[in-house]
């Protein structure tokens, strides 16, 4: 993706000035530049940062911003392979490229000098980076498994990638230590002995106590004490915002501007990110007013409350204090809410939600009955159910499989619980594309039934996600699947096709609306491809029918 455009935004030639203030807006001279100010004026470089005792750092528009409009574009102080691996990426064969971050297997090539896994032998990397990992112990090619991932540990080299930066970019590493770490708040958490295992002691043992027995360690490295690592860790954990490139592979990133927007479980900012020159672009999701934060979503946003808040406390650590968080519905949703099963004597099937949301040992009241039940019974359940579902979905379930799972669960939840939403986004892509459940093979039941679950999903969506910022995704695969229902139902009753082909088209376009904010990842773009065939299939179904309605008047006539 390109963010910007390279010319001069008088004459449109190329240009190699670029406005000081918002790095923005190109020229090709001073003076298309001053002669461009009036105009550019109005809209350079539209926020600032605000200090706050509980945000710390946030920004503010200072201006009116329009929805989609860039709000600034800028360079990162570092980035690297992903921070937080899962168990099965900590064990797979096939790593980063220490170099470009391409997939290659662990030992197929090594760079000559660190013996670091690399996609090719001629893909080379950063001098210093490879002097220090030249310092360490290589696996012999005899190693198990295990040996190798114990040694290559890429979800590291973000930290020392950030010890880089006293060298090579001292204003860079500076303003790294002015942000913000939380270091006291980490000391005896999970966190902080999670980080000295998985990456202190990991550098330092390996690698950086071995500086002061090198030939060359004036040029290498001057600090890198413990403390240090764990306060760049504390720094990476608040800060680091996710890349997800358009191959797939994920980086992480922390940046000077785009870290200091704060959080909100309603998002109304979001980010871009251009693989060619590692630079982000942070656009308005919505029409923006002169004191509006800029927000973005540190965490799941179909989570409920209770798990988000948890999140956050523990890896922020902040308590959200949003309008959603506040509201025991989530804004109507009830996306954490459960079914309440009564007492013994009578049962009831009302809605139990928190009493005081914020709070994480809160009971959980009925909206019928008087029951009460505690927030560990809830936290119980849900975990249970989490397992369930995250069993089924990993197994590529069948729609009945996720029909009798749903049924289930819905004894316990209410229909719209984040559960439920899951796997009901999972059936919606079934039910006319399982093998036997294609469309033309759907009892007009199933159809009905796919178009009322992506309904529901999309209202869900909308309450909580206004501007589809963190559910693009969600949102543009519920609009496809509710077109593709409307596409079988014009053509089961050719007397209303031209009615439902016109929603067809109507949902088609919002779709390709809201994908283009995540044009860039994998699932982004094979959901533009796919947009593009239903377009094409959309098209030949306007001219079957508009032949058919012409042969019906010709008929007539
Ligand atoms: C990515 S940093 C944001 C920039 C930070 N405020 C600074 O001064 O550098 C994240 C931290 O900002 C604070 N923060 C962000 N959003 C917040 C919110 N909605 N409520 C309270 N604190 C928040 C928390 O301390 C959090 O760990």
């Amino acid at each position: 993706m390109t963010i910007l455009s390279t010319n001069c935004a008088v004459c449109n030639v190329a240009a190699p000035l670029t406005c000081t203030r918002c790095k923005l807006v190109r020229y090709c001279n001073g003076e298309h530049q001053k002669q461009h100010w009036p105009t550019h004026k109005t809209c350079c470089k539209p926020f600032k940062v605000q200090n706050d005792p509980q945000l710390g750092r946030y920004l503010v528009a200072t201006q009116t911003i329009q929805a989609k409009q860039i709000i600034f574009v800028e360079e990162p102080l570092v980035v690297g392979p992903k921070w937080f691996l899962t168990d099965d990426e900590k064990s797979a064969s096939i790593v980063p490229c220490v170099a470009c971050y391409t997939p290659c297997r662990i030992n197929k090539h090594l760079c000559r000098s660190c013996r670091w896994p690399v996609c090719s032998i001629s893909c080379e990397h950063e001098k210093l980076e490879c002097s220090i990992l030249s310092l360490g112990s290589p696996p012999s090619g005899k190693s198990d498994a295990r040996g190798l991932h114990d040694y290559y540990r890429h979800d590291a080299l973000l930290v020392l990638k950030c010890l880089l930066l006293q060298r090579q970019h001292p204003e860079r590493w500076a303003a790294l230590l002015e942000m913000q770490s939380h270091e006291e708040e980490r000391l005896g958490t999970e966190l902080h002995q999670e980080a000295e295992q998985r990456i202190v002691s990991y550098l330092q043992q390996r690698f950086l106590q071995r500086i002061k027995a090198a030939k060359n360690r004036e040029s290498l490295l001057s600090e890198y004490s413990a403390e240090l690592l764990h306060r760049l860790c504390g720094i990476i954990e608040t800060n680091y915002m996710v890349i997800e490139l358009a191959t797939g592979v994920e980086l992480s990133g922390v940046f000077r501007q785009a870290c200091m927007m704060e959080h909100a479980c309603q998002p109304n900012c979001y980010f871009q990110f251009d693989a060619a020159t590692q630079r982000i672009a942070v656009r308005a999701g919505c029409d923006l007013k002169k004191g509006d934060h800029l927000k973005i979503t540190y965490t799941n946003i179909l989570w409920g409350t209770q798990m988000r808040q948890h999140h956050l406390r523990m890896t922020k650590h902040f308590n959200c204090r949003c309008s959603r968080c506040e509201d025991p519905s989530e804004y109507g949703t009830y996306v954490s809410a459960m079914r309440c099963l009564g007492d013994v004597s009578k049962s009831c099937g009302g809605i139990q939600q928190p009493v005081d949301p914020l709070d994480e040992q809160t009971q959980w009241k009925c909206d019928t009955c008087p029951m009460l039940v505690d927030a560990a019974y809830v936290s119980e359940v849900q975990t249970h159910m989490t397992d369930e579902v995250e069993k089924l979905l990993a197994g590529q379930p069948t729609a009945s499989q996720v029909e009798l799972l749903l049924a289930r669960l819905s004894q316990l939840l209410h229909p719209n619980h984040f559960h439920m939403f899951n796997l009901k986004h999972t059936l919606i892509q079934l039910y006319g594309h399982e093998p036997g459940l294609e469309l033309a093979t759907l009892s007009d039941l199933q159809l009905g039934r796919k178009q009322r679950l992506c309904e529901e999903l999309l209202n869900v969506c909308q309450s909580l996600d206004p501007y589809s910022i963190k559910l693009a995704i969600y949102v543009s695969v519920i609009l496809i699947e509710i077109a593709h229902t409307f596409e079988e139902q014009a053509r089961r009753s050719p007397a209303k096709a031209t009615a439902q082909l016109e929603l067809v088209r109507l949902r088609l376009l919002e779709a390709q609306d809201v994908v283009e904010k995540v044009q860039d990842s994998v699932a982004g773009k094979k959901l533009l491809e796919k947009l593009n065939l239903d377009l094409f299939e959309y098209d030949k179904l306007v001219l079957a029918n508009s032949h058919s309605q012409n042969s019906h008047t010709q008929t007539a006539v």
